[in-house]
C-alpha cells in the first residue's frame, strides 16, 4: 500500500496542520487587535507598522503553506513512482510467469481486472486518510484545551439559604502562574464586614485588584484563605457565589442595545421600576431622561455612544439591579467627574447590609468609607477610617499630602 510506504507523511503533516493553524490564529489576532485598537493605532500613526506586523504575520503563513505544498508534492510523487512501479514489476512477473506455462493469460486477465477495481477503492481509502490527517490535526488543538486542567479547586455544594456577607482574607499570600517567584500578595489579612464600605486603596502595583481577582476566584491563594461567612469561597457553588456577588471592574463590558437591555442583562422578569431604581443609585437616571428615547436608547457596540463615566454608572446600575449582597468597584468610578463618584459612593455606602468594596486610586473618594485598608508592596500596611489614618501621620497621610502639594 502507498501510504505505508510513507509512515513519516502523518507525523510529517500533522506538524505542518498545527503550525498553519498557529499562523492562522496569529494573523487573525493581529488583525483584530489593530481594529479594535483603531482610535489609538491612529492617534499614534502606527497604521503602517500594523500593517508590516500584518504582512509579516501572512508572510510566514505562506511559507509553512509553500513548504508542506512541496511535501505533498513529494510525496504524491513518490506514492505514484511506488504505483508505477508495482504495475510494471508485476506485469513483468506475469510475463514471466505465462512463459513458464505457470500461469494462463485469463488467469492474468482476470487478476489485472481485479487489481484495478482494488486499487480504485485504495486510492479512495487513502484519500479519506488525507482528510482524516487534517481533522485529526485540528482536533489535537481542541483536545489541548479540553484536557487543560484548571489550576482552582472544583467549586463545591454550599448554597445556604440565609448569608451575611462577611468576609475575610486570612494570611492570604498569592502569586500569579506567570510569576511564580514574585509575591502579588504576601500574608494578607482584612475583613469586610456587612452593612460597611471598604476602601482599598494604594499606589499603583501594590495589590488591590489582585485581592478583587481572588474574591472573583480568578484565581487560588497559594497560602492562607478567603472567607465568606467563615467558609472557603471555593466550597461555595460556583452560580451562587456569583449570584451573591457581583463585581465592577474599570472597563465595563456594554453590550450593543439599549439602556435597559444592559442594565438588566440576563436577569429574568426585571421591571422597568427595578431598572430605574437602580440607574438612579448608579447616578445615571437623569442623564437616561435626557435622552429622546430615554431607556431605549441604543447605547452602540461595545457602549461606544456614550462616555467611559456613563458607561461606568451603567454597569453599576447592572450590578446594583441584582441585589448582590457583596459588591466590589475595582476602579468603577475612575472615569466619573468627582462630584459623581461622591454622590455614587455615598449612595452605596448608605445601603444597608450590603458588604461594599471600593479599590480607588483617588483617595479623596474614599474618605467616606467605613473602613480604609492601605496597601503597599503587597502587603497591608495600614487601616482604619479616614480619621484615623491621618492621625496616624503614617502612609496614608503621607500620599494624601503629597496628591494635594501637586
Ligand atoms: N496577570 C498578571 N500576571 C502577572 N503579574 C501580574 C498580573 N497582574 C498583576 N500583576 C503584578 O502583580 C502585582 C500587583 O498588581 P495589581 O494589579 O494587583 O496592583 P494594583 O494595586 O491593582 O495596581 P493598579 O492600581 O495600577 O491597578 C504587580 O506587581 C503587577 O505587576
Amino acid at each position: 500500500m502507498p501510504a505505508q510506504l510513507t509512515p513519516l507523511y502523518p507525523t510529517y503533516s500533522q506538524k505542518f496542520i498545527k503550525q498553519l493553524q498557529d499562523c492562522q490564529a496569529q494573523t487573525k489576532e493581529l488583525a483584530s487587535q489593530a481594529i479594535g485598537a483603531v482610535r489609538t493605532v491612529r492617534s499614534f500613526r502606527a497604521e503602517e507598522k500594523e500593517l508590516d506586523r500584518y504582512n509579516q504575520a501572512l508572510e510566514r503563513m505562506y511559507k509553512v503553506q509553500e513548504h508542506k505544498g512541496i511535501v505533498s508534492a513529494v510525496h504524491l510523487l513518490l506514492r505514484r513512482m511506488v504505483t508505477v512501479g508495482l504495475k510494471v514489476a508485476m506485469l513483468f512477473l506475469c510475463r514471466r510467469l505465462i512463459s513458464s506455462g505457470q500461469l494462463s493469460i485469463g488467469s492474468v486477465l482476470a487478476f489485472v481486472l481485479f487489481q484495478k477495481d482494488m486499487v480504485t477503492n485504495m486510492k479512495q481509502l487513502v484519500y479519506v486518510f488525507g482528510d482524516t490527517l487534517s481533522t485529526v490535526g485540528a482536533a489535537a488543538k481542541v483536545f489541548t484545551f479540553l484536557d487543560r486542567k484548571p489550576n482552582q479547586k472544583e467549586a463545591g455544594e454550599l448554597a445556604p439559604a440565609k448569608l451575611q456577607g462577611k468576609l475575610a482574607f486570612h494570611n492570604v499570600t498569592f502569586y500569579y502562574p506567570s510569576r511564580p517567584d514574585t509575591p502579588a500578595l504576601k500574608a494578607v489579612s482584612l475583613d469586610l464586614h456587612p452593612g460597611k464600605m471598604t476602601a482599598l486603596v494604594g499606589p499603583s502595583g501594590c495589590g488591590k485588584s489582585s485581592c478583587v481577582s481572588l474574591l472573583a476566584r480568578l484565581y487560588e491563594p497559594k497560602e492562607g484563605q478567603v472567607l465568606l461567612d467563615g467558609q472557603p469561597l471555593h466550597c461555595y457553588q460556583h452560580q451562587y457565589l456569583h449570584q451573591k456577588m457581583a463585581l465592577v471592574s474599570q472597563e465595563p463590558v456594554l453590550f450593543s442595545g439599549s439602556i435597559r437591555y444592559n442594565i438588566e442583562y440576563g436577569l429574568l422578569g426585571c421591571t422597568l421600576e427595578k431598572v430605574k431604581e437602580a440607574a438612579k443609585s448608579a447616578n445615571v437616571h437623569n442623564f437616561i431622561c435626557t435622552l429622546e428615547q430615554g431607556y431605549n436608547t441604543d447605547v452602540g457596540e461595545c457602549g461606544g455612544q456614550l462616555s467611559s463615566g456613563q458607561k461606568q454608572c451603567i454597569a453599576i446600575a447592572r450590578a446594583l439591579v441584582r441585589e448582590p449582597l457583596v459588591l466590589i468597584l475595582d476602579e468603577a468610578t475612575s472615569g466619573m467627574d468627582i462630584n459623581t463618584q461622591h454622590a455614587v459612593q455615598g449612595i452605596l455606602a448608605g445601603s444597608v447590609g450590603q458588604t461594599v468594596l471600593v479599590v480607588a486610586h483617588q483617595l479623596q473618594t474614599v474618605e467616606k468609607a467605613d473602613h480604609i485598608i492601605f496597601m503597599e508592596g503587597g502587603e497591608v500596611v495600614e487601616q482604619g477610617t479616614h480619621q484615623e489614618l491621618m492621625a496616624s501621620k503614617g502612609r496614608y497621610r503621607r500620599l494624601k499630602e503629597e496628591l494635594f502639594e501637586d
